[in-house]
């Protein structure tokens, strides 16, 4: 059965886990169904779902059945979202009815009975507490006290493409995403990216993401083999996953609270102050790094592929920024105010390309019916949502040339940004991303240096493969497809505007504070 993938597999997974909602599917006959493409009986629409690339099936959905597309994986019912108008609707207006997450047994059962993982978990108390402590964090970030430490980290990101012209510029904006995380969260500032702590994150961020997957176990398929007692594989891949994931966090946290990390006033710091006797609340802390490093890290790729293939903008953006900071320093967060344009950038750069392209799916936990371009329909309870950036940021309605780059789309004719910016490139209501403020400063202080210190080009190197030039290209074959729609990846040049710009770096660097308890002060409750 050629093309049979394991997003089949998924697919058919999810389908199956919901057979359960074949015998409740005279619930889904109480109201309309929204439409959708036709499917098989019993099966429904499973054998269509594609093996790669499900946000372009998904948006290819919302193109031709409208905003509110209804999928049936062998009975289980599943909705995708194309209208940002209707995604508020929805999932933010009702959020007390859509804002689970649908539950794979083999995580909820092996790979995390203690239901620490929050952000993919369902929608119950360790959800409230995790979200709740993430929400004073973040107040804290909105006031600033986060910014001088995103700066210095930005700042030795320009460095190190000065260094080496760009050559490992990929990797300089891997670092500099995690880094910035890593060292607010558990005061592991990582220079090189080369450090251990910081590989071992990366490695069980991405054991967790497999594991993760629908086809990660047969668990998941036949859930009944689970009664066969002793060590069997799905077992031993946990607890090995747990074991790992454990001595981990204990050692990044025990050090971020002792003091033998570089800086004391960190987020661990904060959770751990927060410690109830009936739980360790430090360990939601593990949510951070798997939600927000690639994320960051991929917009910052995207960013750079906008600079290659759609320059027009940048003389423009470079004069803004010069007009504003001149050019005897480089640009801070004292600037952000004066400067629309760079944030025209970042809105576009998670427009453009969002990070999560098919979205993040939440589920209802009532049955409800929904009004959409006035006509009612019915969605049961346990129904998964998707509402889909890849299709809302791309609304020929909402966006002209939507496939273009153009920052200026989000600023009006006095060069201020619009009022009213909406996205999808967060998520919506209570599972909305709690960390756009880290993420938005992370974004834009990076890419205002970067604009002021470099102009980018594409490489003249060839692929080492063909010994042809690099073919440089932003359809899906670009981009990895997966969850996280990461660009693959591609040279490029980081030349710097002037031999004075690369020497202020230079100079900025050399005298700026680098002691991480001075650079993110005590956190206080706000
Ligand atoms: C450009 C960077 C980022 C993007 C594009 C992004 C996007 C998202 C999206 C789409 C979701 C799912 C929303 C939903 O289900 O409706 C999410 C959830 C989440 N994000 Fe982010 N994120 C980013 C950075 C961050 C950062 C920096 C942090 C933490 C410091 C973070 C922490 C989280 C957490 C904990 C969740 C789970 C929330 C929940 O389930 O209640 N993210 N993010």
């Amino acid at each position: 059965m050629e093309g049979f993938s394991l997003q089949h597999l998924a697919v058919a997974t999810i389908a199956l886990l919901g057979g359960v909602y074949i015998v409740r599917s005279h619930a889904a006959s109480r109201g309309r169904r929204p439409p959708g493409p036709p499917g098989l009986p019993l099966l429904g629409n499973v054998l269509q779902v594609p093996g790669q690339h499900l946000a372009t099936y998904f948006r290819g959905l919302c193109e031709e059945y409208g905003g509110l597309v209804s999928l049936n994986l062998a009975g289980f019912p599943v909705f995708l979202i194309g209208d940002i108008r209707l995604a508020k609707d929805v999932l933010e207006k009702r959020s007390a009815k859509f804002s689970s997450r649908p539950s794979i047994p083999y995580v909820r059962h092996h790979v995390d009975p203690a239901k620490v993982y929050w952000g993919v978990g369902e929608q119950d108390e360790t959800h409230f507490i995790g979200r709740k402590l993430t929400a004073g964090l973040m107040a804290a970030v909105r006031a600033g006290e986060t910014e001088p430490l995103q700066q210095f980290e930005a700042l030795l990101n320009m460095t190190h493409l000065l260094h080496d012209g760009g050559k490992n510029w990929f990797h300089h904006m891997d670092r500099v995403s995690a880094s910035m995380v890593l060292a607010a969260a558990f005061g592991l500032h990582c220079p090189t990216g080369e450090e251990p702590d910081l590989k071992e994150v990366i490695a069980c961020i991405a054991e967790f993401v497999s594991l993760c997957t629908p086809s990660a176990s047969i668990i998941n398929v036949l859930p009944f083999l689970d009664i066969i007692p002793g060590p069997m594989p799905w077992r031993k891949r946990a607890q090995t996953y747990r074991k790992r994931e454990d001595a981990l966090y204990d050692r990044l946290i025990t050090d971020a609270v002792s003091g033998k990390a570089s800086g004391m006033n960190t987020w661990a710091a904060a959770f751990a102050r927060e410690d109830k006797p009936e739980g360790d609340q430090r360990r939601l802390m593990n949510q951070f790094t798997g939600a927000a490093i690639e994320t960051t890290a991929l917009s910052l790729h995207t960013f750079i592929l906008a600079c290659i293939l759609y320059p027009q903008w940048i003389p423009r953006a470079q004069r803004e920024i010069d007009a504003i900071v001149g050019q005897d320093r480089l640009p801070s967060f004292k600037d952000r105010p004066r400067l629309p344009y760079v944030e025209a950038i970042v809105r576009e750069t998670l427009r453009w390309r969002p990070a999560a392209r098919f979205g993040v799916p939440h589920q209802s936990t009532a049955d409800d019916v929904v009004e959409y371009k006035g006509t009612e329909y019915f969605i049961p309870k346990g129904s998964i949502i998707f509402a889909v950036p890849w299709a809302i940021e791309h609304e020929w309605g909402r966006f002209e040339n939507h496939d273009m780059f153009q920052p200026e789309r989000f600023l009006d004719d006095t060069n201020n940004l619009k009022s009213g910016y909406e996205t999808s490139a967060f998520g919506f209501g209570r599972r909305a991303c709690p960390g756009i403020p880290f993420a938005e400063r992370s974004l834009w202080i990076n890419i205002a240096m970067i604009l002021w210190t470099f102009n980018i080009r594409k490489s003249e190197e060839p692929e080492p493969k063909t010994g042809l030039s690099f073919k440089y290209d932003d359809s899906d074959l670009a981009f990895s497809g997966e969850f996280s729609n990461a660009p693959f990846k591609f040279p490029a040049v980081f030349e710097p505007r002037s031999v004075h710009r690369a020497e202020v770096v230079g100079q900025e660097w050399a005298e700026c504070e680098k002691d991480l308890n001075v650079l993110l002060p005590q956190h206080k409750e706000r």
